[in-house]
């Protein structure tokens, strides 16, 4: 089984070898990660061109050398050639994380389909066993978890620094974050009856702090 986890790459050098469909899949994924991505292939899909061009990412034309990953933290070989892979493979250093596109027994991580709505992210993992599934799930749970998500999300993270900011006692701070997911919030975020919300929340609050005092 792989291990999942959520990765901080900011600042961090990706470097990505390909530059055909599997490529495009993998750099759409590190949208707003702000890694610092370098695509090295002789020849790039025009999505991809403009992808570089919109993220301020960099292109090398050219053909794979071991000295393109020499800096590199995280590494996605995505090449069609069986010996490409195999020679990148062959020069990634131990503590480097690659992802062979065409061999996930022999990568370090595996890439889950994923959904985000603002701070939401939900990944599917098949571990490998069907990618298309993972992208038939992500599409089911697309339509349950629409655009508005992010919203409330949103919603959640501002009054939760609230109740962690103006509750000390442990115990009713928890008492409030569980009631923080009641369903009211959630309907009044959706109808976008934000004044009604906010004096829920105040209550909320008002409540917690009376019955601490
Ligand atoms: C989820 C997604 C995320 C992403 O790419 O970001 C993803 N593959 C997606 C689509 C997809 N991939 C393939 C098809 C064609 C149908 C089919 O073959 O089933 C489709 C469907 C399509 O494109 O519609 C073919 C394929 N994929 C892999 C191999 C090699 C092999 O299995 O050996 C081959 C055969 C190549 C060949 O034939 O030579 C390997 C991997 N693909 C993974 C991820 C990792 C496992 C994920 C997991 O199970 O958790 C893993 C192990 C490594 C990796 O690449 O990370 C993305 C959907 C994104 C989305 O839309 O949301
Ligand atoms: N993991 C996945 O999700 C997934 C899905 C489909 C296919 N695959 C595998 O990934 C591979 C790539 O698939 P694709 O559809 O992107 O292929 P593709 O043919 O569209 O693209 C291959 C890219 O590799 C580049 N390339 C070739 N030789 C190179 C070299 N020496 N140095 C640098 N770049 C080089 C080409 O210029 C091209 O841009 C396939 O061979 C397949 O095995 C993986």
């Amino acid at each position: 089984m792989y291990y999942p986890m959520m990765m901080n790459l900011e600042g961090k050098n990706v470097v990505i070898i390909g530059g055909g469909h599997v490529a495009y899949q993998k750099l759409k994924g590190l949208e707003g990660t702000n890694a610092i991505i370098t695509v090295v292939s002789p020849e790039i899909l025009p999505e991809i061109k403009e992808w570089i061009l919109r993220h301020d990412a960099k292109w090398i034309p050219k053909e794979f050398e071991p000295s393109d990953i020499e800096h590199a933290n995280l590494i996605f070989a995505a090449t069609n050639q069986p010996a490409v892979q195999r020679e990148i493979k062959k020069h990634k250093k131990n503590h480097q994380l690659l992802l062979l596109a065409d061999r996930p027994n022999e990568s370090d991580f595996i890439t889950p389909a994923t959904l985000h709505r603002g701070k939401l992210s939900i990944s599917i993992s098949t571990n490998g066993a069907s990618p298309s599934l993972a992208k038939k799930i992500k599409k089911e749970l697309e339509q349950q978890f629409d655009e508005n998500f992010g919203e409330y999300v949103q919603f959640l993270e501002e009054a939760r620094k609230m109740i962690l900011n103006q509750i000390d006692d442990p115990s009713f701070r928890k008492y409030c974050l569980t009631r923080l997911l009641d369903s009211d919030f959630y309907k009044l975020t959706m109808k976008g009856n934000i004044e009604k919300r906010n004096q829920l929340l105040q209550n909320l609050l008002n409540s917690c702090n009376k019955n601490f005092m």
